[in-house]
């Protein structure tokens, strides 16, 4: 039942590119790493886990990418490389929203919903040692997660860790942030696993609903906090429009002439343009400037819009 719907919702969403992605949700995943530049030269770590793992492929798109085999998962994560940070296991998708962002040394960065850290580490690593960034995270054990990850992958005294809920952020530091990071809290439709008979134990069309009211007043906060002519990369890993398309519709619309839309240039081709109609309803043509990562091999499906603050 659920997974009827489940299934009749992303032929809904993606239409005649459904039945591709839905094979890749039932398929074994090329496993992401990036080489940390806060524990080392990314190309060194990167040849050296090449040289205990065999089948590890540099990302053409990316300097500091590469992938493994998917039966190479279990020695991978038991790597010294993986355990002193050098190497750090991420999907390809969740790199390309710090890349989206391009934060540039000397800059005041926020990221808003940071646990357990992945993304936060590239931000970290963009600045240089110049500027400033902040981490918010809610959720009081992931925010521990979080402190020991950044401590463990060479991040300690470069993030200022803020365990609040994000909600508040904007009215509390109005206009501060050149840049501002939302990979927001989804219903996670992107990483379901459709070989096990529990992957929609926890999904509903009841939570998506929810997630959406959380996304959009968090949404909200990023652009409160954000400076006039600074920009905000919002993303998240669900193939739902409540959650991507329409939260974007709904802060245009409430903050019409104040917020706009940037192209995104993702260096993939595995993409479509956001959606600018849902279910009968015309969307704002401009969310065809947001883009949709379509799942392959090698990535999970993914959601990014570009938010300007206009001055
Ligand atoms: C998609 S995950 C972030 C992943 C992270 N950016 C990374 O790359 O490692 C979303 C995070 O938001 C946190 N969160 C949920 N509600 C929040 C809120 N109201 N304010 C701040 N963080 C929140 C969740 O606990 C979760 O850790």
């Amino acid at each position: 039942m659920q997974q009827t719907l489940f299934l009749r919702r992303l032929e809904e969403v993606l239409g005649p590119l459904a039945a591709a992605a839905i094979a890749c949700m039932g398929a074994d995943r090329r496993v992401g790493l990036w080489g940390n530049p806060l524990r080392g030269e990314p190309e060194e770590s990167l040849a050296s886990i090449s040289q205990q793992v065999p089948g590890v492929e540099r990302t053409p798109w990316h300097a500091q990418a590469a992938t493994a085999p998917p039966e190479s998962r279990t020695a991978i994560t038991h790597s010294p490389l993986v355990d002193c940070g050098a190497v750090y296991v991420q999907s390809l998708s969740s790199m390309l929203a710090p890349l989206a962002l391009g934060v540039q040394p000397g800059e005041e960065v926020l990221d808003l919903c940071a646990a357990p850290g992945g993304k936060t580490l590239h931000l970290a690593a963009a600045l240089r040692g110049e500027g400033y960034l902040a981490a918010v995270e809610a959720v009081r054990g992931r925010f521990f997660k979080l402190k020991d990850n950044l401590a463990r992958c060479g991040a300690e005294g470069l993030v200022r860790l803020f365990q609040a809920d994000g909600r508040d952020v904007g009215r509390k530091t109005p206009g501060r942030f050149d840049a501002v990071l939302l990979d927001a809290p989804c219903s996670s439709e992107t990483r379901v696993d459709l070989r096990q008979s529990d992957a929609l134990g926890y999904w509903s069309e009841k939570k998506i609903a929810e997630s959406a009211r959380k996304q959009k007043a968090l949404l909200r906060s990023a652009i409160d906090a954000t400076r006039p002519g600074g920009r905000v990369l919002y993303c998240t890993c669900t193939f739902a429009p409540e959650e991507n398309e329409l939260v974007v519709a709904h802060v245009l619309r409430r903050l019409k002439g104040k917020v706009g839309l940037e192209p995104i240039a993702l260096p993939i081709a595995n993409q479509a343009p956001g959606l600018t109609h849902w279910r009968g309803k015309e969307l704002p043509a401009e969310l065809a400037h947001t883009a949709r990562v379509l799942p392959t091999d090698k990535m999970t499906g993914f959601f990014l819009a570009l938010l300007r603050v206009i001055d």
